[in-house]
């Protein structure tokens, strides 16, 4: 019998309606029949009214067996739900989180986890002690075209000895203080909305990579500040892997685009395989072999991996059989990493001279 998971939507914006429309698409039409989805209830911080509507938007089929709520306390103390999805602005999920897992729930956080790693390691401690699940929300690590690259290039090492990746996340959103990009108290900027995206195209790429042993990069990085608000605008590190001799260069922007020819290089020595556009989203990559003085051979080849719906669902996949199967963490996106990201982030914050508003960087007094 398939295993039910109820799911509590916290917030009601732009991603909890493709993460809600996607745990309503029927998990057998991606192959998956071992578990299935159930949206038990939904809050927002508004009001029960923009939780109905929010209903309407996700078009729930059975909207009367799914609790509405007018605020996230009475949504974590619903008994019904199981685990609840945090999709607040940046600068609310420590808190959103710690709210969960003080009730009881398992959660799945959006991205990035908080706001530095000193809340990550604080909540990973909590959920330790209550025995609960704990993830963040970092969709494409599940992606079968992600984990087909990974087979690839550490299992089949099509690629040979990886020397260099390059990864880029750069959209361009409109100047106005009051979107959560630009804005502060929102934890906005490129680093922790975009930024996260081409760093974690290292961490599945080199830091995973077997030559590597999981020992963290050297960081070197560059940060620009908007004038408008503070914000870092444009971002970019330099991972140097030394155990492996690979160098990483991850990148973002909010003040231009990424090339839609790719978005992730990783080259070795045999070859490289370049990821097209989105590097959030990818649904295709080349191959493309080198010979044994570095230069390419025969006609690249390109795979596609078409998505249908949005791609959420996967993590979604695993944070149910995670519950089913009484573990605390993803073994595709274990809490380490995640404190790893957010300490990488916050040192090249540091060397950028970059610090949100004290109070958002605030570890609770018990931590
Ligand atoms: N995985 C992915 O591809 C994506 C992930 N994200 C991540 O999802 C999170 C939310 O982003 P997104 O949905 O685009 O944001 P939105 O602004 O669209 O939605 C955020 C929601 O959070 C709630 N909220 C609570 N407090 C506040 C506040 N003070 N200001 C604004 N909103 C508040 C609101 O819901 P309510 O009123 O119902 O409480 C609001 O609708 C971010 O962490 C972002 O990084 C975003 C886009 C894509
Ligand atoms: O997670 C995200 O994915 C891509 C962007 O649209 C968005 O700003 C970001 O939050």
């Amino acid at each position: 019998m398939a295993f039910e998971c109820n799911w509590g939507i916290l917030a009601t914006g732009g991603i909890a309606i493709k993460f809600a429309k996607d745990l309503l698409i029927d998990p057998s039409t991606r192959g998956v029949s071992d578990i299935k989805h159930n949206i038990a209830a939904a809050a927002s911080s508004s009001s029960a009214n923009r939780a109905q509507s929010f209903l309407k938007e996700i078009e729930h089929p059975n909207p009367q067996a799914c609790k509405t709520y007018g605020s996230y306390e009475e949504l974590v103390n619903d008994p019904k739900v199981q685990i609840i999805y945090v999709a607040t602005p940046h600068s609310h999920h420590y808190e959103n989180t710690l709210l969960a897992l003080e009730a009881g729930k398992h959660v799945c956080c959006e991205k990035p986890f908080t706001i530095n790693a000193a809340q990550t390691r604080h909540l990973a401690k909590v959920a330790k002690s209550k025995g609960l699940f704990l993830m963040e929300a970092v969709w494409i690590r599940f992606f079968p075209i992600v984990l087909e690259i990974q087979r690839l290039i550490h299992k089949e090492r099509v690629l040979g000895k990886i020397h260099r990746v390059y990864s880029d996340l750069s959209m361009y959103f409109k100047p106005d203080p009051k979107h959560r990009l630009y804005n502060p108290e929102l934890g906005g900027g490129a680093l922790l909305d975009l930024g996260i995206y081409p760093l974690t195209w290292q961490m599945i790429t080199l830091f995973q990579d077997p030559d590597n042993q999981r020992i963290a990069p050297q960081v070197t990085s560059s940060l620009m500040k908007t004038p408008l608000t503070g914000v870092d605008e444009c971002t970019t590190l330099i991972l140097n892997f030394e155990q492996m001799h690979a160098q990483g260069i991850a990148t973002c922007s909010m003040s231009t685009r990424t090339s839609r020819a790719h978005c992730v290089c990783i080259q070795g020595e045999k070859g490289d395989l370049t990821v097209e556009w989105a590097t959030y989203r990818p649904e295709s990559y080349t191959l493309h072999a080198k010979d044994a003085n570095g230069n390419f051979v025969g006609e690249p080849k390109r795979v596609d991996v078409p998505i249908t719906g949005c791609g959420m669902f996967w993590e979604a996949d695993a944070c149910a059989r995670a519950l089913r199967d009484g573990k605390h963490e993803a073994d595709l996106c274990p809490l380490d990493e995640s404190v790893l990201t957010m300490q990488i982030m916050d040192e090249v914050r540091k060397n950028g001279n970059f610090a949100y508003p004290e109070k958002l960087e605030a570890v609770r007094s018990d931590a």
